[in-house]
């Protein structure tokens, strides 16, 4: 979908398709004990390194995204059957930057999750390979912002890497 609204599906699509992992991890976040009336960092602020990430949870939510603005807001997942879709940094970096990776947080509150655990699933999409910028997304408004990079090689770095860092220009 993202390469067909891009028009890069033709040029570009098959090879990413072919190339492209996937790792599905299962988290659980229990509620805080109850002496902590605060809400409790459940899962630090990250974003991912992912292409794309898709979550789900169980009934309990806990997911807080960070909005462009720099507002925090909590995502609710509306039915047993939603997903949230999220933008990984390989995404930002290949997209030059016309797509952001959120900064992304996982809280657990005590009164609300009344000693219940959140289990959630996440999906993320990996390139083995080499990522770059499609010519179609450079131009004189958008100037290219990342070089070549290796994907999986980016995870060697952790969480805490910058993606400007790894592959910034
Ligand atoms: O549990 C969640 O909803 C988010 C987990 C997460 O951000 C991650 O695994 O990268
Ligand atoms: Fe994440």
């Amino acid at each position: 979908m993202i390469f067909e609204s891009y028009g890069v599906m033709e040029e570009h699509g098959e090879t990413f398709i072919g190339s492209t992992n996937y790792l599905l991890r299962m988290l659980a976040h229990k509620s805080p004990s109850k002496e902590f009336v605060e809400p409790q960092l459940g899962f630090v602020c990250h974003t991912d390194k992912s292409f794309t990430t898709i979550l789900h949870q169980n009934h309990v939510n806990g997911l807080m995204v960070e909005t462009k603005d720099g507002d925090w807001i909590h995502v609710d997942f509306p039915s047993p059957n939603s997903f949230v879709v999220m933008a990984g940094d390989a995404l930002m970096a290949w997209s030059n930057e016309r797509i952001k990776s959120p900064n992304h947080k996982v809280v657990m509150n005590n009164n609300k999750n009344k000693n219940e655990t959140r289990y959630s699933l996440g999906l993320f999409s990996f390139y083995k390979g080499i990522l770059q910028v499609p010519d179609k997304l450079i131009d004189e408004e958008h100037p290219l912002k990342y070089k070549p990079f290796d994907h999986l090689a980016l995870l060697n770095f952790g969480y805490s890497v910058n993606i400007k860092d790894y592959c910034g220009i």
